[in-house]
């Protein structure tokens, strides 16, 4: 299973030129507002041409300017989801199914129907027309639609950018069930770094049309170049183990040995988990602190210091539990006198690290990092 992606194009005053090879998953294409995102999910699906493309998903060539092939959208097998979920009013969410189904390449049987229905939890709304649905549940029936198609791969562009929190939180889980349960490949379009920690199994980062990073989400959100100091959100992702349920209300964790306490996690003992840490909820420590109400201690050797242009500075910390980004003022990093290579502490309050950042399913790791335990 792969996807590789060659795409050229001159707009005026923007010139895309991006390529990425990867695996099947969750990947996240990643990047500000503007940095061309939505342009590639839509040369992908067919939707726009560009001057040159290249596009292979599991050896079936998509288009290839070069060799002048160039399917049409209905003919490329591919599922989109967007940020309105564009169910046609005037059918039931049964209709909307169907219809996804009618375009399959193959034939998709009942118990395929069912058992999707089931995992997205739309049983309960089959007869009803979209009018009536809230946004997330019109979502969950979109997925369902994109599903049922048949896809080699899903294009899901900012599916969760219309919902409120509440929502999104609604709609998280059954992405996470996607990822871990249906084993066609997802791109993922967001902004939100959450969002990217909580979901993506491989991150393509976009910078102004260009890709400045592909490879494990571990790896390139724990990547201060990736992440500048300024980008509010910026935080590393931790992969991590249930290890205790304690009375007083906190949940031990254990990332590659340190222990990490936080608000009680509803997950069973010795599961796995990834836990996003914002660089801003971080203090940094040279000497192991005493006597702090944090529970939170990660030791580790400082593996970079990244000027931002404004008043912080983005730390990475090559800990035991993996790299952890710190985002702390340049007068703080002056005063502490913050060295590359110098040992020092990541204080973490259990708190800051919200349930809703914690999410089930291993990250899949990259040459370099930690497992956890071992
Ligand atoms: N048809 C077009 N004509 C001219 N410029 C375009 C066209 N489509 C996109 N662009 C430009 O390409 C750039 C990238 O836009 P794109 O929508 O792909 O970014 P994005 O990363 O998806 O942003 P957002 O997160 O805001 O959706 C923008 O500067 C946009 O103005």
């Amino acid at each position: 299973m792969s996807i590789s992606v060659q795409l050229r194009h001159q707009f005026q005053g923007f010139a895309l030129e991006a390529q990425f090879d990867v695996p099947s998953g969750v990947t996240a294409l990643f990047g500000r507002s503007g940095s061309g995102k939505s342009t590639v999910i839509r040369a992908i699906a067919g939707l726009f041409a560009p001057d040159e493309a290249r596009v292979v998903i599991n050896g079936r060539v998509l288009c290839d300017t070069g060799a002048g092939i160039c399917l049409p959208p209905h003919k490329r097998r591919i599922g989109t989801i967007f940020q309105d979920a564009r169910l046609f009013p005037h059918l039931s969410v049964r209709q909307n199914l169907d219809y996804g189904r009618r375009f399959s390449a193959r034939d998709v049987p009942e118990a395929e129907v069912a058992q999707m229905v089931e995992m997205l939890g739309i049983g309960h709304l089959l007869d009803r027309r979209p009018a009536g649905l809230s946004g997330g549940e019109q979502q969950r029936v979109a997925i369902g639609r994109a599903l049922l198609s048949g896809p080699d791969l899903i294009l899901a562009d900012e599916p969760l950018a219309a919902l409120d929190e509440a929502r999104k939180d609604e709609i998280l889980p059954y992405f996470e069930r996607l990822r871990d349960e249906v084993s066609i490949p997802i791109l993922y379009v967001s902004h939100s770094p959450a969002e990217v920690a909580r979901l993506a199994t491989t991150v393509v980062a976009f910078e102004a049309g260009r890709v400045t990073g592909q490879g494990g989400a571990v790896e390139i959100l724990g990547d201060p170049n990736l992440m500048p100091a300024g980008v509010h959100g910026a935080g590393a992702l931790i992969p991590a183990r249930v290890q205790a349920h304690h009375a007083d209300g906190l949940t031990e964790l254990s990332a590659g040995g340190v222990p990490l306490f936080l608000p009680t996690l509803d997950a069973v003992l010795g599961a796995q988990v990834r836990l996003r840490i914002a660089a801003q909820d971080v203090i940094l420590s040279p000497a192991r602190p005493k006597g702090l109400s944090a529970l939170n201690i990660m030791p580790g050797t400082i593996a970079q210091i990244r000027m931002g242009e404004g008043p912080g500075v983005m730390v990475s910390l090559a800990t035991p539990a993996g790299v952890v980004l710190a985002r702390v003022t340049k007068r703080s990093a002056a005063a502490l006198d913050l060295k590359q290579g110098m040992p020092c502490h990541a204080v973490i309050k259990s708190v800051s690290i919200a349930r809703q950042t914690v999410a089930r399913g291993a990250v899949p790791l990259g040459a370099g990092e930690v497992r956890d335990g071992k």
